[in-house]
This record gives C-alpha cells, structure tokens and sequence, in this order.
C-alpha cells in the first residue's frame, strides 16, 4: 500500500512539474499531445498496468463497477478505517464501501490486485439525455503486467459470480406469485413477489433423520453441481414430487428447500394458466436459483389430457380424425399436460439455471404415468403420518424437551415415551394433528402435556382401529350380498329362460366348432 501511495505522488510530482513546464512555454494542443506521450511512455516503463471501471459506460450503467463494489464490501468491513455503509431495497443486511479515493488490496490465485476508488466531480456542461450523479466515480484496478494473463478475465468472473451471490444473500428473498386475475399475457410482469419469511426449516421438520438427510445431500449436490450438469450435457435443474396425505409437511418441506438453500420461491398457479405459451413466458420471467413450486398437481390441470383419444400423440396437438385446423388451433389455446412437461422437462426447461420444480399431491395413483415415469421428477418423497423420530422432533419443537430427555433418560419420561412410541404407527395421525394438540398444551408442564398427547393419540388409534374392524367387515358383508345377489341372478336366470341359457351354451360351442372348421 505504501509503495502504491508513493509512487502515485511521485507521478503526481512529476505531472505537476512537467504540466507547469509545458504551460509556460507551448501552445494548449501540442501541451495535450506532450502529455499523451508522456502518459504512454510511463505506462510502457511502468511493471503496472491499469483498469479503469467505471460506474457510467457512455449511457448505460456499468454492471462490472456494481460488482466490484459489492466484491469488495466483503473486505471493506474489515480492511478500511472509513467506510460507506448502505441498505439496499428488499434487502435486510448493510453493505459496506470504499469512501472516495480509498484503496484496498486484495488477492486472486497468488497475484496481488490493488483497487482504489475514484470520486472526481463531473463537469456541469456535459450533455446527457439522462441526468447523471454529480460525481464521476470509479474504480482502478492495478495489477502487476506479468499477472494480467494469468488473472484475467478469471479474476473478473470471480468477482461478478461474489457478487451476484452476495447480492442474493443480501436480499430479502421472495415469494413470487402468478395468482392475479385476467391474462397474463397482457401483464408486463408476470409475477408478483412479496418477501418470503416462513419459518420451516429442516431441523423443523419432523421428519426420519435418514431420509431428511438425504434430501438435504441431494440438494446440496444440486447446488454445487455446475460443472457435473456442464459436463453431462443435462439441464441444470431438478424435480421432486411430494405426496402424501393432507397435513403431512409438503408445503413445509418447500420452505425448507428454500431456506435451506436460499433460494426465491415461484408459487405457479396452473389453474392461473390458459394456454401453453403463457406457460412460457411464465417460465421465461423466473429467475435461476429458484424453486418453481406446483401444488396439488392433480387439481391444478386435466391430466388425462395426453391420453385423450383426439390427439395423435401425448406431444402432438393435432388431432387423428380428420378436421384438422380448427381443432389445432383450440389445442393451441389450452394447456396441456405436454405443454407442462415441456415447461419442466424439454426444451424450455433449459432457458436459465439451477433450478428446482416441486410437484405436490394428495394422490399420487390419479397422476399420469408420463409425471412419474423415471427422469421426470427425480426424486418422489412420500410424507407420511407421524413416525415416533418425527413425533420426537414436534415435542422438541412445541415442548421445548431436550435431546436428553427425548432419549429416556429421565425415569419418569422413559415410560410415557416407549407408550407414546407403541401407539403412534396406530394412531395414523398427521404431524398437522399432532401440532396442534400440542400447541394447545404448549403452556402445560412438559410431563403433562406429553401424558395428554398421549390420551389423544390412544383416542385416535381406538378410532382407528374401529375404522379397519368397520370397513373390513363392511367390506365382508358386501361381498356376501354381491355373492347372494350374483347367485339368485343365476338361479333366476335358469328357471326363467332355460331355453337362453341353453343357447348362450350352443352358442360357444357353436363358435368353437366354427373355429375348428377353420
Ligand atoms: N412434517 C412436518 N413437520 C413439521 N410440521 C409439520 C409437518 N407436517 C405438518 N406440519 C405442520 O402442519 C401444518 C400444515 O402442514 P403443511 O401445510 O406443510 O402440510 P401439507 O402436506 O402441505 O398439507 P396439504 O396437502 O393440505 O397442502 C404446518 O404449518 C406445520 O406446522
Ligand atoms: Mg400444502
């Protein structure tokens, strides 16, 4: 930094001395062409070399100038004495900044690369259609020659790709929306955001610890595999359907998704969606780094649409029979379950990156198989009713207990949780369910509220258990009477038609001997 500060006021000496010189004695033009020279003499000597950045190119804002400015507010904090601090919109953290004519020294694969930040003030006379800051401001980047080719432009990738990251870790993230009434085609922006804050994260979740870690690996992996995606040829980008009873966390495991990775959320309301290129513009108008959420999928759209039997193929609008235009045209102007499929997994899922489609339903079985089918939605996560390790996770949650008595540790706790364990598979109870009984005993002592739980959940597998001895023998009783009613048909058959019944016989035979003739 020193020998930066001193051989910039060398220059400025020798420039002061040699402008003084030259405005004694030639007239302005060869006095700026002298400069030049000079100017380009210095830099060819000097073992620098430099780049300016600055924050206007021409009319347009500089990107590159934005980026360095976050890059390197990461530094700043800890690295300067005096700082600018600054809170962007929808943004929750503070950033910090270089104040004027600062300097920072930072380092990139072993190459030491000096920033300082210029202020000059902007002269009053310049045009511009735009109004632009009274201040010129930029950066300088000084680098060493020998190092320009082994950092750039690397160096400059490096810090557009911080930046971007944390500019997304600085931003609130959101909660995006396509539920806004009339056509989205008309609509300039497609999606409405609001900040996205739900609580739900993994350790929340009430879930096996096995599986939930591997859904949290998968998703790491999926984070940080741009050069696996790259290198297999793949869309960068992964489904997950979520099935299960209602109450069972879907919605809540998305949250977790997004939370765990930071990423924004895109609630995609098919029931919104008119027509497949709507479809489309949807999905051109999200951002990478997204989860892209469908819920109740078997709701949401007509999924029987692709074995309809006027269309020739799943992926092909056109119809079979005859007519033709009109009924391509009005193909053209639904959504389709190809045109979604599409959406996820041709052509246009490719159009950004890294992103995530969750499907949710309550019934896997009424999904078309081409949703299911291997590829698709690489990963189905059943979300069942409350296992005991999920059941231990909400009363950590809801009841506060520690690890250590969750693990029975405690005499008294020891048998109520084995209690709790033996009822809770019977009990066929929703981890909504039990969150509620335990929101309502929340303020109870741990012991009672855990004892009342367990009333609740002996309740229910009583009822349960009711349910099964009713239905089966509802089931049994059923099929005695189709069994009595099938018998009486027959035996009212016979005594009434003989002479049918006879020939239906004839009739076979008939057949297999004209078979056999053949
Ligand atoms: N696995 C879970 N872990 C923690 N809390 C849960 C879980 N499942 C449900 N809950 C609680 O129940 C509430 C409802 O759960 P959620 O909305 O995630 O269920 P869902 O499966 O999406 O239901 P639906 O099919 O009706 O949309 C949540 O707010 C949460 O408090
Ligand atoms: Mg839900």
């Amino acid at each position: 930094m020193k020998e930066f500060w001193t051989s910039m006021a060398f220059l400025m000496g020798v420039f002061a001395f040699f402008q003084s010189i030259l405005h004694a004695v030639f007239p302005p033009e060869l006095r700026f062409a002298v400069l030049k020279l000079f100017h380009r003499v210095f830099l060819c000597f000097s073992t620098y070399c430099y780049f300016d950045i600055t924050e206007i190119d021409g009319v347009n804002t500089n990107e590159l100038y934005h980026a360095v400015q976050l890059y390197l507010s990461r530094s700043a904090s800890v690295a300067a004495s005096r700082l600018s601090l600054s809170r962007g919109l929808n943004s929750s953290a503070f950033t910090f900044g270089l104040t004027s004519n600062d300097c920072l020294v930072d380092t990139f694969c072993g190459a030491t690369a000096t920033w300082e930040h210029v202020v000059t003030q902007r002269q009053s006379q310049t045009f511009s259609w735009r109004p632009l800051p009274g201040e010129k401001r930029s950066f300088t980047l000084r680098i060493k020659k020998k190092d320009k080719p082994l950092i750039l432009p690397a160096y400059l990738d490096h810090i557009m790709e911080t930046a971007t990251d944390l500019r997304r870790r600085n931003q609130d993230r959101l909660l995006y929306t396509n539920s806004r009434g009339g056509s989205i085609e008309s609509r300039v922006v497609p999606w409405e955001s609001v900040p996205f804050k739900h609580p739900s994260t993994f350790d929340t979740l009430a879930m096996d610890s096995s599986r939930k870690e591997l859904i949290m690996a998968d998703l790491k992996d999926f984070a940080e595999g741009k050069a696996f995606y790259e290198k297999t040829g793949r869309a960068w980008k992964r489904g997950y359907l979520l099935y299960g009873p209602p109450g069972t966390g879907k919605s809540s495991m998305i949250a977790a998704m997004a939370n765990y990775l930071g990423y924004d959320v895109y609630d995609l309301e098919l029931t919104e969606v008119h027509t497949n290129s709507e479809l489309r513009k949807l999905l051109m108008k999200t951002t990478p780094k997204s989860i892209i959420v469908i819920e109740d999928i078997d709701c949401s759209i007509n999924l029987t649409n692709r074995s309809s039997k006027k269309l020739a193929s799943p992926y092909d609008l056109r119809p079979t029979g005859g007519c033709g235009a009109e009924d391509v045209h009005a193909a053209a102007k639904t959504m389709t379950l190809s045109g979604l499929l599409n959406f996820t997994d041709g052509l246009w899922s490719c159009c950004g990156s890294e992103r995530i489609f969750v499907f949710t339903t309550n019934h896997v079985e009424e999904l078309d198989s081409a949703l299911l089918r291997s590829g698709r939605m690489d990963m189905h996560i059943l979300m069942s009713y409350c296992s005991f390790p999920a059941l231990k996770i909400l009363m950590k949650n809801y009841l506060g207990l520690e690890d250590g008595e969750l693990g029975g540790d405690t005499q008294e706790n020891c048998g109520l949780l084995r209690e709790l364990e033996e009822v809770i598979d019977d009990a066929e109870i929703t981890p909504a369910d039990v969150s509620e009984i335990l929101i309502k005993n929340r303020r109870r002592e741990k012991r009672e509220a855990m004892a009342e739980l367990l009333e609740a959940l002996k309740a229910r597998a009583e009822k349960r258990k009711k349910e099964r001895g009713g239905s089966s023998a509802t089931a049994r009783k059923k099929s005695l009477d189709d069994e009595m009613e099938e018998e009486e048909e027959q035996e009212k058959r016979a005594l009434e038609s003989p002479k049918e019944s006879g020939e239906e016989m004839d009739g076979c035979n008939g057949k297999e001997e004209k078979r056999e003739e053949d």
